[in-house]
C-alpha cells in the first residue's frame, strides 16, 4: 500500500549528496513500522515525502495505489486530507481551542473522513470525544483550552486528531519524546489499539530504541539508504 521506487530527494539542486536515496521500500496495509536513525539522517524528510508535503526530486512514491508525486499540488493536498493522519513532534494544536475542537479539525477538510467518523458516532464532536476517551483523556478535560493540558494530555489530543475519520495511513514524528519510558510504552500501545481498530498503517519515528520491540517492523533509515536489507 506504500511503495517507494528509486526515490531521490535533494533540498537544494546543488546539494552534492541527496538527503533521501531509497531504491525500494514496500509497506503493507496495517503494518506498524518503527523508523529510526541518527539525528539529521532524513527521517522527517522521508515522512514529509510520504505525506506528500514534499515531492521527490526523482523516482516514484505510490500510496494506496496512487503515484502521489504525479498529482497536482491541490490533488496532493486533498489526498493527504482524505488518507493521512499526522501526529507532529510539537503536536501543532490550536491552544485556545478545546480538545474536542482540535480533534474535529482533523477531518474538517475531508468529506470522506467526516463520513467515516459518522459511521462510529452520531456527530463529529461525539466521535472526537469517543477517540479522546479511548486515548485516555477523560471527559472533564475534553472541553477546556488545550493550553491548560499537560504535554502527555496534549499528545493524546494530537493522536485523536490524526485518527478521526480512520485515515489509512498514520504518520507519527517522535510524538513521545517528552514522556518518560513507561508513559511512552503505554502511549504507543494506545496508538496500536486505534490503528488496529481502523486497520491503519502506522509509521512511527523515534530515537527511543526501547520502543522498537513493540512494533511489527523496524526500519533503519541509514541501512535503507545504504541499499542493505534494513528491516528486522
Ligand atoms: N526545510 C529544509 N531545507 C533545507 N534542508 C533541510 C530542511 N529540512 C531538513 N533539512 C536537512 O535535511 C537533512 C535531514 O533532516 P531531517 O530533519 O529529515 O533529519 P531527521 O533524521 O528527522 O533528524 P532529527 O532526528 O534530528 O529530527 C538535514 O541535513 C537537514 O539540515
Amino acid at each position: 500500500m506504500i511503495t517507494l521506487e528509486n526515490v531521490l530527494f535533494k533540498w537544494h539542486a546543488k546539494q552534492p549528496e541527496p538527503t533521501i536515496n531509497i531504491t525500494k521500500l514496500d509497506i503493507d496495509q496495517g503494518e506498524h513500522v518503527f523508523l529510526h536513525g541518527p539525528s539529521g539522517c532524513g527521517k522527517s524528510t522521508l515522512l514529509s515525502l510520504l505525506a506528500g508535503v514534499t515531492v521527490p526530486t526523482q523516482g516514484n512514491i505510490q500510496l494506496l495505489g496512487k503515484a502521489i508525486n504525479q498529482l497536482s499540488n491541490s490533488k496532493r493536498d486533498r489526498f493527504r486530507a482524505d488518507h493521512i493522519g499526522y501526529i507532529f513532534q510539537n503536536f501543532n494544536l490550536l491552544p485556545y481551542l478545546s480538545p474536542i475542537e482540535n480533534v474535529t479539525l482533523g477531518c474538517q477538510f475531508s468529506k470522506q473522513r467526516q463520513k467515516n467518523a459518522l459511521k462510529n458516532s452520531a456527530t463529529i464532536a461525539a466521535e472526537a470525544s469517543r477517540l479522546l476517551t479511548a486515548l485516555g483523556l477523560n471527559d472533564a478535560l475534553q472541553h477546556q483550552a488545550v493550553a491548560q493540558l499537560s504535554i502527555g494530555q496534549q499528545q493524546r489530543v494530537a493522536a485523536a486528531r490524526a485518527f478521526i475519520g480512520s485515515p489509512e495511513i498514520i504518520i507519527a514524528d517522535e510524538p513521545t519524546s517528552a514522556l518518560d519510558t513507561q508513559n511512552r510504552q503505554a502511549f504507543v500501545k494506545l496508538l496500536f489499539e486505534q490503528a488496529s481498530a481502523a486497520n491503519s498503517t502506522l509509521i512511527f519515528v523515534s530515537h527511543d530504541e526501547t520502543l522498537q520491540t513493540l512494533f511489527t517492523r523496524s526500519i533503519s533509515l541509514v541501512e535503507l539508504q545504504g541499499g542493505t536489507d534494513a528491516t528486522h
